[in-house]
Order: structure tokens, then sequence, then C-alpha cells
């Protein structure tokens, strides 16, 4: 069975660097994804509000804690505050939701998971009716002030956020008490991020690289998107090791000292997506994964371009 080695977060704690995402991960599915994923020796497992799934993860959890497969402690769970808990004063109410949903007593990390605010609603993404997102803007200090009493209450062992940018980075690394431990965004050779990797590690965040196979599934936007795992260059790389593309671009984030957090439903590919862990990509390798010269962003919210803090105009 493989097994993910840890990182050493800022504040000490450990971080298995290869874990499962599970957006998407449809209702039906992914309990027995987290399940197999356990069973293949995964300990981290990436959640979030928005994916309406963690009740089935915490169902998948709970089952292998019972049979004895794991402890609590083996693990690391990480969640996400949706954006229409932005409000100070809903950031423990949304927390203790998905708490509950994962039935758990406790997460191990638990992220601002973009830094655009939107209304509190019933929906997830609530819209005026010209289709608009109703933004809120509440300051992302005062947002992560409230999640710094998480872990006062001990309610989370770590706190950080996602899909911020450099300077959305500083601004909560230089004016907070608890720092954050991790960024997590896109992270794939259309999408190599490289300034605002290099800009947290020199705050001290551990990336979370997410999309590392360029999230395939996913409809495209146009036409002429491309598929990363159909590319040349990659499949030679992957000839030569006798491994699969995605584990090629699974390794290239693990190489860039990256967490990094690859989802699938499919038992097959669970396992082969943590069997990653014995061989080493060579620094011509890598270059040849970094000069595909070609963009592409999975994750974009468009929609939510006007808003003052929406990630994507900056570096
Ligand atoms: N913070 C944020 O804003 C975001 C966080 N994330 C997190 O990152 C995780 C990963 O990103 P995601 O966008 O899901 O995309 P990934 O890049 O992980 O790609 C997932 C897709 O690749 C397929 N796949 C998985 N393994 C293989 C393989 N070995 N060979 C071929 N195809 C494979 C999966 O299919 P199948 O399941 O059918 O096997 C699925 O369609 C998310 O699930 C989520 O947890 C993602 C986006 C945004
Ligand atoms: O993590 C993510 C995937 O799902 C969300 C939408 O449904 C995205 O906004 C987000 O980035």
């Amino acid at each position: 069975m493989a097994k993910s080695p840890t990182i050493t977060l800022n504040n000490g704690k450990l971080m298995p660097i290869l874990g499962l995402g599970t957006w998407n991960s449809p209702a039906g599915e992914v309990a027995q994804a987290v399940k197999d994923a356990i069973d293949a020796g995964y300990r981290h497992i990436d959640c979030a509000y928005v994916y309406e799934n963690e009740h089935e993860v915490g169902q998948a959890i709970t089952a292998k804690i019972a049979e004895g497969v794991v402890k609590r402690e083996d693990l690391f769970i990480t969640s996400k505050l949706w954006n229409t808990f932005h409000d100070p004063k809903e950031v423990r109410g949304a927390f203790e939701i998905t708490l509950k949903r994962l039935n758990l007593d406790y997460l191990d990390l638990y992220l601002i998971h973009w830094p655009m605010g939107y209304v509190k609603s019933d929906e997830l993404f609530p819209k005026n009716e010209a289709g608009q997102h109703l933004h809120t803007n509440f300051d992302l200090l005062d947002t992560y002030r409230a999640m710094e009493e998480l872990v006062d209450a001990g309610l989370t062992k770590s706190i950080g956020v996602s899909n911020f940018n450099i300077r959305l980075v500083t601004k909560i690394v230089d004016n907070s008490r608890i720092k954050p431990v991790v960024n997590q965004f896109e992270c794939h050779p259309y999408l190599l991020n490289k300034k605002l990797r290099e800009h947290c590690k020199s705050k001290n965040l551990v990336v979370t690289a997410y999309s590392p196979l360029g999230s395939p599934g996913r409809p495209y936007a146009t036409a002429e998107d491309r598929n990363i795992l159909h590319e040349p260059k990659l499949k030679a790389i992957a000839e030569k090791y006798n491994k699969s593309p995605a584990q090629i671009l699974i390794r290239l984030q693990i190489q860039f000292g990256n967490v990094v957090i690859p989802k699938s439903v499919t038992k097959e590919r669970i396992i082969s997506n943590i069997d990653v862990f014995d061989f080493e990509l060579t620094d011509e390798d890598i270059k040849d994964l970094e000069s595909f010269g070609y963009t592409q962003r999975a994750c974009v919210l468009e929609i939510d371009g006007s808003h003052p803090d929406y990630p994507f105009h900056e570096d």
C-alpha cells in the first residue's frame, strides 16, 4: 500500500502531501471513493461546504474509523468556508454545519474558499434578476479573524486561504494573529502560477495545488480548450517511467514542493494516483512539463470579475 509523506506546516502540524479531491464526486459514489482512498493509503481528504457531499464523505470516514482501519488522528481533513458566509458572524455557524456533516469534532484545516463574498442565502450562488452574483464586501481580515476564533476554540487545528492572490496573501499574513498555513489554488502545466507559489513560500505558506490534472472531466468553456493528459511531451515522459500521464502531473506538483489533491471516484485511478513515491522526475523532465506554452484556467468564476477582491486580475 502506497503512503504519502507529510510536510510540516508553519505551526508545526504535519500535512500529508497527497490527498483526495472531492469536488464533483457524486452522491452515491463519493463515500465509496473515500473508503477506497483510505484503503489505498490516503490520509488526507479535501472537502468543501459547496461540494454538497460532505455528509457522505463523513459517512465513509466514520465507517473506516469504526472498522479500525484508521484513527481520527491519522487523518487530515480540510474543508472550506463558502462565499455566502463571509460575514464574521456567520463563520462559526457555517463551520459547525460542515463539522456536523462530516461527523467530526474537529477539522485539521479550514480555508476561506474564495476572496469574494456573497450575501447569505439558501442558494450557493445567490443572483439578482440580471443573473449577477449578489456580492458582499466584508473586509477579509474580519472574516479571517472569525476563522482565528475557531482555532482558539479547538475546532480546527489550522486555518488558511484558497484562491488568494499575492496582494491578498500578504494582507492576511501581515495582519493576522494566527498565521494561515496554506493557500490552495490551481496549479498544473497550463497554469504554473510560479510567482504566487514563490510568494507563498516566502511567507511560509504551503501551496496546495488543486486541479492538478487540469480538471479534465469538466465541460470546457470553448471548443479550443485542451486536455493536458493528451500532451505528447507528457505522454513521452510517462512512457519513460512506465507511469501514467496523471501520475507524472501529480509527481510534478510534489517536486514543486506542493501538496496535491487529485480527485477521482474510480478505484483504479485512486490507487494509481497515490503510487507516485517510487520515482523522481529529472530537471530536464520538469523543464519539458513547464514548456507547453499554453495557458488554461479550469476555475475562473469570471462572473465575479467585478468584485474588488476577485483574485485573477493580478498575480
Ligand atoms: N479551492 C478551490 O477553489 C478548488 C479546489 N479543488 C479541489 O481540488 C480537487 C482536484 O481538482 P479537480 O478540479 O477535481 O480536478 P483534477 O485535476 O483532480 O481532475 C479530476 C478529473 O480527472 C479524472 N482523473 C482522476 N485520476 C485520473 C487518472 N489517473 N487518469 C485519468 N483521469 C483521471 C477524474 O475522473 P474520475 O473521477 O471519473 O476518475 C476527474 O474527471 C477537487 O476535487 C477539489 O477537492 C478544485 C477546484 C477548485
Ligand atoms: O472548489 C471549487 C469547486 O466548486 C466550486 C463551484 O461549484 C468552485 O467555485 C470552487 O472553486
